[in-house]
């Protein structure tokens, strides 16, 4: 086994090093040859045969042509000529370009990382308030995508030997040669930094250090586990969870309790997502050589309840959303039919282990993520709602409390009016602050001391 994975990884590395046809920078004779038609005046000028042919022609009719006609019929060939050749290089940067951007979009896992930016994107609004930035909306996409987009080639580049083994995966630009893997490799670094250095500029330093520590969580730690222990798919859990943890730190400046519905949703939802994938493409992930847990659990059994036990941990977030203020009550009634949904296509996978009743968890999954996101965006609260909603318990006693102390201190202050008249002073007025407190009622009451 061993042996016969290095001498794969040699023969790939052989591949990589000599001139691929595949890979349009390796076999760079092919391009030097068409691009030194335009610039090598030899090759040039023995490349047009069609039009110089009929300058030729006349003379060998006997009609031989004044020497500005000829000067004029080169110069004619000579531009004609010139625009095929650049128009034949337009074209050959245009394959390059479009074939780099397959490359690049593949290597990125674009729908994957564009999932991933949802979900980054759904906790910068959460954690907006009542005010939306619009414009640090888009940057914190932007970084979230490069440095997601960086995470997932790195994976790639790491798995280029178990990926070749894998029918699902062995199309890859790595292991099928379309690129190399020092190409890979730059790609990987730049969009990482970029979309780090991005999200320090534009959204702060602890969104920019998530995303660089979940690059290195998900290539450095989660990759390599994937060959070696069965608990990859909770360690990867994680770092789907972090993106939307991301997204809400982007917008707020902070981590806090409130800003964790989403994250522990993706969380529990990876679990039946990722074991139904497991359990439908185990024979294929066994030929990649990766211990998934669905590899130890011949009866489906295990794989089944875990999907089961992490589906019905969702049930609580509708309620966690609605108390600690970040939606309204409906969502807590929508999230809870949505988790029914998970959890009933869950226990039927449990009960009757098919790769039908696998499929139907894996589409239910599908179906759960983008609907919740959309309930908490539909149903949340903004900032100031969230925080009347929050103290609502505590605003009958605060506001009581503030009446007597409006009630005490507005006794002072007739006490010192009624010295301040009989002096000839002038009038004393409480401050503006009094009249703020009654849509505040979490505050305590100003103390007013007059001047
Ligand atoms: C900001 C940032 C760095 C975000 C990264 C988010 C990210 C890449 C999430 C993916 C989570 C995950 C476990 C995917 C499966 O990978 P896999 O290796 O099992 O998939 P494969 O078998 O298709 O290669």
């Amino acid at each position: 086994m061993w042996r016969s994975s290095r001498s794969f990884s040699s023969k790939l590395l052989l591949r990589s090093s000599s001139p691929n046809p595949r890979d349009p920078i390796a076999s760079s004779s092919i391009i030097s040859t068409s691009y030194g038609v335009v610039r090598n005046p030899h090759l040039y000028s023995s490349s047009i045969p069609a039009s110089s042919s009929s300058a030729s022609d006349s003379f060998k009719l006997g009609f031989p042509q004044p020497d500005g006609a000829r000067a004029f019929s080169a110069t004619a060939v000579d531009l004609s000529s010139l625009a095929s050749a650049s128009a034949s290089r337009a074209r050959q940067v245009a394959d390059l370009a479009s074939h780099y951007a397959r490359c690049y979009w593949e290597l990125s896992k674009a729908r994957l990382s564009m999932l991933v930016v949802a979900t980054s994107g759904t906790g910068f609004v959460l954690g907006s308030g009542s005010a939306l930035d619009f414009p640090g909306l888009c940057w914190t996409c932007a970084g979230t995508m490069m440095v997601a987009a960086s995470a997932n080639s790195l994976n790639q580049v790491f798995e280029i030997n178990n990926d070749a083994k894998m029918k699902r995966t062995r199309q890859r630009p790595l292991p099928s040669g379309r690129i190399t893997i020092p190409h890979a490799v730059t790609w990987a670094s730049s969009i990482g930094v970029a979309g780090t250095a991005l999200l320090a500029g534009k959204a702060n330093m602890l969104a920019a250090g998530l995303a660089a520590s979940n690059l290195v969580l998900y290539a450095f730690v989660y990759t390599p586990l994937k060959q070696i222990h069965p608990v990859n798919t909770w360690v990867g859990a994680v770092v789907g969870a972090i993106p939307p943890l991301l997204g809400w730190v982007a917008a707020s400046g902070q981590v806090s309790l409130n800003g964790m519905i989403l994250p522990a949703a993706l969380y529990f939802w990876q679990l039946p997502h990722f074991m139904a994938l497991a359990y439908l493409c185990r024979n294929d992930y066994a030929a990649g050589g990766f211990r998934m847990f669905s590899l130890a659990d011949a009866s489906g059994r295990r794989t089944a309840l875990v999907a089961l036990r992490n589906s019905l941990y969702l049930l609580p977030l509708g309620y966690l959303a609605y108390d600690w203020g970040v939606t309204s009550g409906w969502f807590c009634l929508e999230s809870s039919i949505l988790t029914l949904a998970i959890s009933y296509a869950a226990f039927s996978f449990y009960r009757d282990r098919t790769a039908q009743k696998a499929r139907k968890m894996f589409h239910a999954s599908l179906l759960y993520l983008p609907v919740f996101m959309s309930g908490l965006l539909l149903h949340r609260l903004p900032d100031n709602q969230q925080l009347v909603q929050e103290d609502n318990s505590m605003e009958v006693v605060e506001l009581s409390s503030s009446l007597g102390t409006l009630a005490e201190e507005s006794e002072n202050l007739d006490q010192r009016n009624h010295e301040m008249g009989s002096t000839g002073g002038k009038q004393a007025r409480p401050p503006v602050a009094y009249a703020s407190v009654a849509p505040f009622p979490f505050l305590p009451a100003p103390l007013y001391a007059a001047p």
